[in-house]
């Protein structure tokens, strides 16, 4: 899907905020981006939105070099959700605002009200689609722009830390959500400084320090890695957990389910 040659990409003429970046997006992967703040998450998703463009090297993206593309053109294909949702809504009502996106791509009405219908019910807020979204939660917030994402029909949604102060309930929801999506088949690209999302739902990582792709595999080579600590990165809680339990008999487990599934039959549960 993205293909990345030698990207490097500065704000300012002297710095670099991507150096050197290469790396491979396949279609159809659930890939997490970690690394310490100001590493270059935000950038690189910005590159590949055709947001910004690299000084050297290029990206392709279907085989065209977005040089050539606008974010208008990519929208088409990839919808990014914003770490902070509250900047990308702006129409009155839910219904409205996930309409904006079809509509600017010249969708019949039919189109547009079956696409609408359709990212509502898959984020839950076929029920609040008559709301003003001012009113909504922070995750609802969220949902929101996932949906409007949603509605213009991408086959990859970018989402920024989308998790970040939310709820336990809503966190599970919007993970579920990513998953069901992640399962019909969209590229997944999920920034997250949390350990456990990465280790439950990404298939792949890659980890960026200064800039630089320092890392870029699954996620259990990534936990096994001396230089987590160093990239500010830390170990699930479940692994943690289960390496303080090995003289138990149990074996590293990456996610809680894995780890009650070896707790749960000797606690006498199945
Ligand atoms: N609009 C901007 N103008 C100038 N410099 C910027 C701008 N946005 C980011 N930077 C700089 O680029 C570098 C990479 O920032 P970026 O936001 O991509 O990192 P990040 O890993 O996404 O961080 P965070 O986890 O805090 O969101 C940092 O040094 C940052 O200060």
């Amino acid at each position: 899907m993205f293909e990345l040659h030698a990207v490097d990409f500065g704000y300012k003429a002297q710095t670099r905020a991507i150096r050197n970046v290469s790396l491979v997006i396949r279609p159809g992967e659930f890939l997490a981006v970690a690394g310490r703040n100001g590493s270059g998450k935000t950038t690189l998703t910005r590159l590949l939105m055709a947001l910004k463009k690299p000084v050297s090297g290029e990206i392709l993206f279907q085989g065209k070099n977005t040089q050539q593309c606008t974010p208008a053109d990519m929208a088409r294909h990839i919808g990014y959700v914003f770490q902070h949702p509250d900047r990308q809504i702006f129409r009155d009502t839910v219904r409205a605002e996930v309409g904006y996106g079809p509509e600017q791509l010249g969708y019949t009405p039919q189109q547009i009200e079956a696409y609408v219908g359709e990212a509502l019910q898959v984020t839950g807020l076929t029920g609040l689609a008559a709301t003003h979204p001012s009113t909504l939660s922070r995750g609802q917030k969220q949902r929101l722009a996932i949906a409007s994402a949603l509605s213009m029909q991408p086959g990859m949604v970018i989402l920024d830390e989308p998790t970040s102060g939310q709820d336990a309930r809503e966190r599970r929801r919007l993970l579920e959500l990513l998953s069901r999506l992640h399962s019909q088949g969209k590229t997944i690209v999920l920034i997250t400084h949390d350990m456990d999302i990465l280790a439950a739902y990404a298939q792949r990582v890659i980890v960026m320090a200064q800039g630089s792709k320092v890392f870029d595999g699954v996620t259990a080579e990534l936990f096994a890695d001396d230089r987590l600590q160093q990239w500010g990165l830390s170990q699930p809680a479940a692994l943690t957990i289960s390496q303080a339990l090995s003289g138990f008999g149990i074996a590293p487990a990456f996610t809680v389910s894995q780890l009650i599934d070896q707790l749960g039959p000797r606690l006498g549960r199945n």
